[in-house]
Order: C-alpha cells, then sequence, then structure tokens
C-alpha cells in the first residue's frame, strides 16, 4: 500500500484569527528553491502525524500548536522524488511565528494565495486552503421569497459557498435567477451555478454534472490543450486565472479561485479520476449516507468514502446526508467538508 521510497512529509496551512495563512519561502538551494511553501517538513521514523506538525512547526517558525485537523493528503511525483504531503489546518497557535531558520515568511489572505509561486504539487493545498468546510446547495423552494429568505439565514450561519440548484427552470430564467442573487449576496457567497457552459459572471464558478464531466474529458482526451479550452466555452467575464502552481500538470485548466472555480459532482472512482484528469478545484462525492431525497441509491459508507478520498489529489465533499453534525467525521476521513441541501439549510 503505502510506497516507502514515498518521503512523508507534513506541512501546514496555519490561519490566524484574520483568516490570514502563513507562508515561508524555501531556501535557495534546496528542493524547490526559492518558492514559496507551506511550513513542514519530513516525518521521522516512528513519528506520529500530530506530533510531527508540532515539532516541524516548533522548529521552523518557534510557535506551539494548541489545535489543528487533517486538511489534505495528496502523492506528487517529482522527477527526483516521490512526497506525500499531509497538510494539517493550524487554528490554534502560542507564540508569535517567525522564519526560526532565517526563511522570509509571510502572513497572506487567501485571495493573496494566487500571487505567490508554489511548488508543483501545491495547487490543491492552495485550493484547500481558500475552500471553506461547508458547501450549501439551495433545495427547490417554490417562491424566491422562500430562496433569498434561506440565503440571508444561511449568510448569518457563516456559509460562504453555495451552489444554486434550481431545477425545472429554463435557462433564461435561471440566468436572470443568478444576476439577481449577485446584486443581493454577491460579495457574501463563492457562487457555483450549473449549465451547459462555463458561466459568464466573473468570480462565479461552474459545478458540473456527473454526466458534464464524463463528457468534457471524453472531448479533452487526445486533444492540446487549447482545443479543450476553446470547446469548453473559457467564461467570459471571469476570465480564466493564471495557475500560480509553477509546472502545474493542469493544461486548459478553468480553475483558479481568483477566477472562475470548477467543480464536478462525483460517484465512484473513475468520475473522481476524470475530475483529477481535469484538473478540476473541487469535487463532491456522493451518496455517503441514506438520504430521504434518493431512497434506492446505494450509499457509499464512511470507509468507501475514506477509500476514495485517499485516490485523488483534490478537495472533497461529501454530500448525502450530511449534517454539520457530521463535520468531524467528514474531516477524519480526509474530506474538505460536508456539503449538503437541507442539511445545511437552516
Ligand atoms: N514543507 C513543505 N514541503 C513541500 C511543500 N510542497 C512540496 O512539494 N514540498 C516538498 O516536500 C519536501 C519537504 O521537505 P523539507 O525540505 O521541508 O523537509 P524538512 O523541513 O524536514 O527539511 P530537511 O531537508 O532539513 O529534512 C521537499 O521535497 C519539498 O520540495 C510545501 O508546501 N511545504
Ligand atoms: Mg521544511
Amino acid at each position: 500500500m503505502s510506497d516507502p521510497r514515498r518521503i512523508h512529509v507534513i506541512a501546514a496551512v496555519i490561519r490566524d484569527g484574520q483568516g490570514r495563512i502563513l507562508i515561508a519561502r524555501r531556501p535557495d538551494h534546496v528542493h524547490m528553491g526559492g518558492l514559496w511553501e507551506f511550513p513542514g517538513g519530513k516525518l521521522e521514523r516512528d513519528e506520529a502525524r500530530f506530533d510531527g506538525l508540532v515539532r516541524e512547526l516548533r522548529e521552523e517558525l518557534g510557535i506551539g500548536v494548541t489545535e489543528a485537523r487533517p486538511l489534505l493528503d495528496i502523492r506528487h511525483d517529482y522527477p527526483d522524488k516521490s512526497v506525500r504531503l499531509d497538510v494539517w489546518l493550524v487554528t490554534g497557535f502560542e507564540g508569535e511565528a517567525h522564519g526560526a531558520e532565517g526563511q522570509p515568511v509571510r502572513w497572506v489572505s487567501s485571495c493573496e494565495l494566487d500571487e505567490y509561486e508554489f511548488p508543483a504539487a501545491n495547487g490543491p493545498i492552495v485550493r484547500a486552503a481558500q475552500l471553506p468546510e461547508r458547501y450549501l446547495i439551495t433545495p427547490d423552494v417554490s417562491d424566491e421569497a422562500e430562496l433569498f429568505a434561506g440565503l440571508q439565514r444561511a449568510r448569518e450561519a457563516g456559509i460562504r459557498l453555495v451552489q444554486l440548484r434550481q431545477t425545472g427552470m429554463s435557462a433564461e430564467a435561471y440566468a436572470a435567477l443568478v444576476e439577481r442573487v449577485i446584486a443581493e449576496f454577491g460579495d457574501a457567497f463563492r457562487l457555483m451555478v450549473k449549465g451547459d457552459e462555463a458561466p459568464g459572471w466573473a468570480g462565479v464558478g461552474w459545478h458540473l454534472t456527473s454526466r458534464q464531466l464524463r463528457e468534457l474529458w471524453q472531448r479533452q482526451q487526445g486533444r492540446p490543450s487549447d482545443a479543450y479550452r476553446g470547446g469548453v466555452a473559457a467564461p467570459t467575464g471571469g476570465g480564466v486565472a493564471a495557475s500560480s502552481v509553477v509546472g502545474a500538470p493542469t493544461p486548459g485548466r478553468l480553475g483558479g479561485a481568483g477566477g472562475t472555480l470548477l467543480a464536478a459532482s462525483c460517484h465512484n472512482a473513475e468520475e473522481l479520476a476524470m475530475a483529477a484528469e481535469l484538473g478540476v478545484d473541487f469535487v463532491t462525492l456522493s451518496p455517503v449516507l441514506p438520504t430521504a431525497t434518493h431512497p434506492d441509491a446505494q450509499p457509499l459508507g464512511w470507509e468507501r468514502a475514506r477509500e476514495l478520498i485517499d485516490s485523488v489529489n483534490m478537495p472533497v465533499y461529501l454530500l448525502g446526508g450530511m449534517t454539520a453534525e457530521e463535520l468531524p467525521e467528514a474531516f477524519e476521513v480526509g474530506a474538505q467538508g460536508i456539503a449538503a441541501i437541507r442539511g445545511l439549510w437552516g
């Protein structure tokens, strides 16, 4: 299972009370020298992961970790070495972080992360650092006032990522609704929309159905990246974010937190692999638990969810029977967090 030649690295996304994140610059002479990184280093033999995290942050930054949880676990093969980047989110620490080994360190907002150059493996880590732990998918509601009241409650509950999922609407009516939601909640939410092509509104992301994911993946096979990008109608308003990750293996990607997020709905290993190959920013994986809306669907269960999350290097939101109560279990199996319709619709 685990390859003994793969180097197990613990890295930390450290978030302060204002939501800023700490990055450090790697010395010029080391592997990936001169690039920015999330502080951390190699786990020692027989060392527990949390102990390794605490040790590395004491050595490199002079801080004592008091609160942390796993954020993302990725495997990456550089030409000269293979790493497992075991990334933790640190939300509590004692002491003032400083470059204890002489390295420059900087506190930056999550959007500013896009402006720094990181090693190639770091793209998904940057995305995980920028994405919240709850992803609200709006339920079908009969009237717009009810929808807006629910969105207002979501905003007050601190929800920041929302998919506007209104079924049975014409494309025109849906587009008009999106514009009213942007006018009312544009600053509060990262909005994700459905549709046959990439949305044209600045900052609004596109959430692919699994059928669209498959079509997009098939169209991309054997095509140069430009053809792919042209083929899916790259967003006009938001623009395509320049990838800040050196040598990122994601030709033709539409994603980028500063630009337009691209997400996909996945249900199995095959769809997850397609999403990974397309370089989407994040996915939902469902159904994890039985739900009233899909009583016939066979739920994955937590252990299968864990295996599937482990098979890809992307932030995964678990969907299906999720409420905020399931968050600790979702983190435990390696998820970015939970996605829900009713479970997050206060
Ligand atoms: N700490 C850290 N390492 C990363 C990141 N991204 C990434 O590809 N790596 C790779 O993971 C490995 C981590 O090694 P490191 O140099 O930090 O290890 P360390 O602190 O234990 O130092 P050491 O060289 O003194 O043993 C390097 O090959 C580095 O290129 C990141 O964001 N943070
Ligand atoms: Mg290090």
